[in-house]
């Protein structure tokens, strides 16, 4: 089976990947597009991608291509992540900071209280940028990425732990075509479903409607957030995870109800969520 993610080799997604399906082929991919495009054009059987980080939030372009790409969610893995600075052992100093956006905002105090004047530049993955200091010691950069890439890519670390809180973790989710769970044997820590929810027009109560239809079969939603639908200022589609076991008929009624008040419903998986093994 061939497996796309966030490349390169060492990006915390690979270790994410890696974790889940320790005996496949991976392949890596220079942006999470372009996994949601291999698993669209046949060319992998699943991708793993970044769905949410406990200090920046959720990753927005994930969830900008779940609700465009005809995808579903088959697990979701939650990873502790520790980011380190790091520079070419030719070098003392640094110039410039590059790394993921997502890891340049997980260190902002960080640079903001130690690197105030150096600016930094985003890249298509920490691993990336780490490959890129790693190539070019002529040039005074530095890398924000994690242990695995400083080894693998010949880099000193000069600053451990630079995440700004201690407790930093991302969720990883796996995407494919085809509607099922994976059954993998790392700690399962919950069971969930996620929707996408449109709702028909903008109109006082559309959203209370919506959610009442879950609240009154007690179903528990963990999560709701909302992202522009791009049509427009204050367009909005509703990524939603209620919690626990899918019921049949009463999860199955609740999204009939929802499409019978005038809003689209796109199921993306009933799945487990497991946590990384350090
Ligand atoms: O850049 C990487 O190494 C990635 O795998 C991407 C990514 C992300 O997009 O959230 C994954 C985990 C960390 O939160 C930082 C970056």
């Amino acid at each position: 089976m061939k497996i796309a993610y966030l490349g390169p080799q060492a990006s915390f997604t690979q270790l994410a990947a890696s974790q889940i399906f320790p005996n496949e082929e991976l392949v890596p991919q220079s942006s999470i597009l372009d996994c949601f495009n291999a698993v669209k054009n046949n060319e992998v059987d699943k991708a793993v991608v970044p769905l949410e980080n406990s200090i920046e939030g959720t990753v927005s372009m994930t969830l900008d291509y779940l609700y465009d790409f005809e995808v579903f969610i088959e697990t979701e893995l939650v990873m502790p992540i520790a980011h380190h600075l790091m520079i070419h052992p030719d070098n003392e100093t640094f110039e410039k900071v590059i790394s993921h956006p997502q890891a340049l905002a997980q260190t902002f105090h960080f640079r903001y209280e130690n690197l105030k004047d150096i600016p930094s530049q985003d890249f298509s993955s920490t691993a990336a940028s780490a490959k890129l200091v790693a190539e070019n010691s002529q040039e005074k950069w530095a890398a924000i990425a994690n242990r695995y890439s400083a080894k693998l890519y010949g880099l000193k670390i000069i600053h451990e732990n630079i995440q700004d809180f201690e407790q930093n973790h991302t969720k990883f989710i796996v995407i494919s075509k085809t509607k099922s769970a994976l059954d993998i044997p790392l700690p399962r820590t919950s069971e969930k479903t996620s929707l996408i929810i449109t709702l028909p027009e903008d109109h006082a109560g559309g959203l209370h409607q919506v959610l009442s239809v879950f609240a009154w079969r007690k179903m528990n939603l963990s999560k709701i957030e909302s992202r522009t639908l791009k049509t427009g200022l204050g367009n909005y589609f509703f990524f939603i995870n209620v919690a626990s076991e899918w019921h049949n008929v009463l999860s199955q009624n609740a999204i009939d109800e929802i499409i019978s008040l005038g809003s689209n419903v796109k199921f993306l998986g009933h799945y487990n969520e497991y946590v990384f093994e350090e």
